[in-house]
């Protein structure tokens, strides 16, 4: 994509914490498979749209990351995807795209207690209205994701509990939570304790390391990498607090990586 690598310390503000390592995502990003040129070209006008509209661009998933969660909804053969926290919609039309060629059934195979199960879907919670219409109407400029995006406004768990009410069987292949940094702990029991992860899906949890904090918090006091950004308060203490909470339950195992600003990846135990 035709972004000057340069000048990305003036554009993602996040980088001063090493959380984008410049040259070394400006190389993933150029040596990953490319989106297909027709998703590519949304995602560009998106991106300068979210960069113009957003302070907070920085919140936007990297490219490399949206391939990531691209080719996990591929090598795992998602149907149903749920996200937390949309923004302004990079992550879910990287998604929802991959899910276009996938297959007709959710990994497990079940009916997933939709109508639209024989379809993927991405199911995205945002409660910031201007980010959400962003999304959609980039979104609406690719026909066939039309019917692959279920955007629900609203704060997340109060959606999560909704649509949990409404299909009270569904599951999801791939959950991506990316919202509220203090609601992490409350989402991931919500998703255990109601069943809404498929038998083989994933959660990804971003900002697992949250700008390299989560070490001070766990007492690593002489890490000198990760300390430019002043923690806002709480957040690396939560985000610390629910990466502990997910190693001791028992119903999951976990895999924090080093990746962008660190991600989870949870399954149910075997
Ligand atoms: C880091 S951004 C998401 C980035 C997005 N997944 C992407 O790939 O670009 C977090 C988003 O969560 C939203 N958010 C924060 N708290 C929320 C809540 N309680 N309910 C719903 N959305 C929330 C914010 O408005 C923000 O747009």
């Amino acid at each position: 994509m035709g972004y000057n690598y340069n000048n990305i310390i003036d554009v993602f503000p996040g980088n001063i914490d090493n959380r984008l390592r410049t040259k070394e995502e400006e190389y993933t990003n150029n040596y990953s498979t490319p989106f297909p040129p027709e998703v590519a070209k949304v995602l560009e006008t998106l991106i300068d749209e979210t960069i113009h509209e957003f302070e907070e661009h920085y919140y936007m998933t990297t490219e490399t990351e949206r391939k990531l969660l691209f080719q996990l909804i591929k090598i795992f053969r998602c149907s149903h995807v749920l996200e937390i926290g949309t923004f302004t919609g990079v992550a879910t039309i990287a998604m929802a795209s991959a899910l276009s060629s996938c297959s007709s059934l959710s990994s497990s195979g079940e009916n997933n207690g939709d109508n639209s199960s024989s379809r993927g879907k991405v199911i995205t919670l945002e409660m910031d209205p201007k980010a959400m219409s962003i999304a959609q109407k980039h979104a609406k400029k690719l026909k066939y994701l039309n019917d692959r995006i279920d955007f629900v406004l609203g704060p997340a768990m109060e959606s999560l509990v909704r649509i949990t009410k409404e299909q009270p069987n569904k599951q999801y292949d791939l959950i991506f939570i990316d919202a509220n940094k203090d609601g992490y702990t409350s989402y991931f029991d919500f998703i255990m304790d109601n069943h809404l992860l498929s038998d083989n899906g994933l959660i990804i949890a971003d900002n697992a390391l949250y700008y390299g904090q989560v070490h001070r918090q766990a007492g690593y006091d002489d890490i000198k990498l990760f300390n430019s950004r002043p923690d806002i308060p709480g957040h690396a203490k939560n985000i610390h607090e629910f990466n502990q909470h997910v190693l001791k339950d028992k119903r999951v195992q976990v895999v924090i990586l080093p990746l962008f600003d660190g991600i989870s990846i949870i399954t149910k135990s075997k």
